[in-house]
């Protein structure tokens, strides 16, 4: 109820906003839903190609009169042009060049972790790693931006939203040495649904460049699995040092990882490496090891698709049960051979890409 309260507030204040042309931004056919939650507001108005610049002041005072009466929520707007319509029909990463990449003020490198399907295990890879590039020494954070599926906050056991700054920052979590910040802690569990398309990449760029950072080596972005909007766009806008592919060996072609890895190729965004997650079964009784799906499929594909293989993480019960109680392995048993699989991924990215060191 307050939500609605709040979204026909945010309605009502936009009547005082005014648009190019004349007329008022509450009375404009582009502005989208007004999405209200428990943490933020987000909306977003389409524009004319070419004509997002003229509606930027429109946009800065529509934030300020949405934060007027926002009761504290964070406020995302985002100026939207309808390209996507125009090159329809086109691959998406091959549409016209999108806007300048920009780097993260106060982060030096930002990897991406993604996945050609859901369910290969990227969350609970992109956590792990995070922690094991930690425990190599480098300062590091994590920013969940799987909008359709958000399991950063269980995994590192956060709860509730990040602090915000009276400048309107975001403090992100800290959470097991990371500071973590999830796209998860601003929806409740059906809006994610309804947040798409540009809000959604608004929300993310906006998650990225307004949390106090406070000085990372690396950043984790824990992406949606697939090919979609959010990790295009992210591509396109961000300056990325690289990726890392999760995938299953079932995934036995690797199908669906190629063409993830196809599209960062189109993005031009380097590939920094392959793990291959649920490699192995461990059985807890004997400690002996089975290939259960073959070996060596994943390592054999990554050197055919000329990526380095950061190695194999085995299939075991104590990476799932670490992960559902919030403390991943790396962090709650860094002795373990599984918490061994995680560091020695990181080992071989770090020695990979020295550049990522302090
Ligand atoms: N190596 C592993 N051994 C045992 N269980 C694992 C392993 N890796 C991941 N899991 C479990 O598999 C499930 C899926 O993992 P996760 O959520 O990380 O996948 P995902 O690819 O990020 O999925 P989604 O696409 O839904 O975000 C979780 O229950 C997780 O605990």
């Amino acid at each position: 109820m307050a939500d609605q309260r709040i979204a026909g507030a945010v309605k009502s204040a936009l009547g005082a906003v005014e648009i190019p042309g004349g007329g008022d931004l509450a009375g404009y056919a582009g502005l989208s839903e007004i999405i209200v939650t428990p943490g933020a507001i987000a909306f977003a108005i389409a524009v004319a190609p070419g004509m997002e610049a003229a509606f930027g002041p429109a946009r800065t005072a529509a934030q300020a009169a949405a934060e007027a009466v926002g009761e504290g929520r964070k406020v995302m707007v985002s100026v939207t042009s309808d390209r996507a319509q125009a090159s329809q029909g086109q691959p998406a990463a091959q549409r016209a060049p999108g806007p300048r990449r920009e780097g993260v003020p106060g982060v030096r490198h930002i990897i991406a972790v993604g996945s050609g399907k859901g369910g290969v295990g990227k969350s609970t890879t992109a956590v792990n790693l995070a922690l094991a590039l930690a425990a190599e020494g480098l300062q590091v954070g994590l920013l969940d931006a799987d909008l359709y599926g958000p399991s950063i906050p269980k995994l590192m056991g956060i709860e509730g939203k990040p602090a915000m700054r009276s400048d309107g920052i975001f403090q992100p979590h800290e959470a097991h040495g990371l500071r973590v910040i999830s796209i998860g802690s601003m929806l409740t569990a059906d809006q994610a649904v309804v947040w798409r398309g540009p809000m959604a990449t608004s929300a993310l760029r906006q998650l990225l460049r307004e949390t106090n950072w406070g000085g990372l080596d690396v950043l984790v972005v824990d992406l949606p699995p697939g090919t979609g909007d959010i990790q295009i766009s992210l591509c396109q806008q961000t300056e990325l040092t690289g990726a890392v592919i999760v995938s299953t060996p079932q995934d036995l072609a690797l199908i669906d990882a190629k063409k993830a890895i196809d599209m960062l190729r189109r993005l031009d965004i380097p590939l920094l490496g392959l793990v291959e997650n649920m490699s192995y079964f461990i059985a807890p009784d004997t400690g002996t090891r089975y290939d259960i799906f073959g070996h060596g499929g994943a390592e054999l594909a990554a050197h055919r698709l000329d990526i380095p293989f950061l190695g194999g993480v085995p299939l075991v019960m104590a990476i799932r049960e670490t992960s559902d109680a919030g403390r991943p392995v790396v962090a709650s048993a860094p002795q373990s051979a599984e918490a061994g699989a995680y560091r020695a991924a990181a080992r071989t990215l770090l020695e990979q890409h020295p550049h990522l060191r302090p």
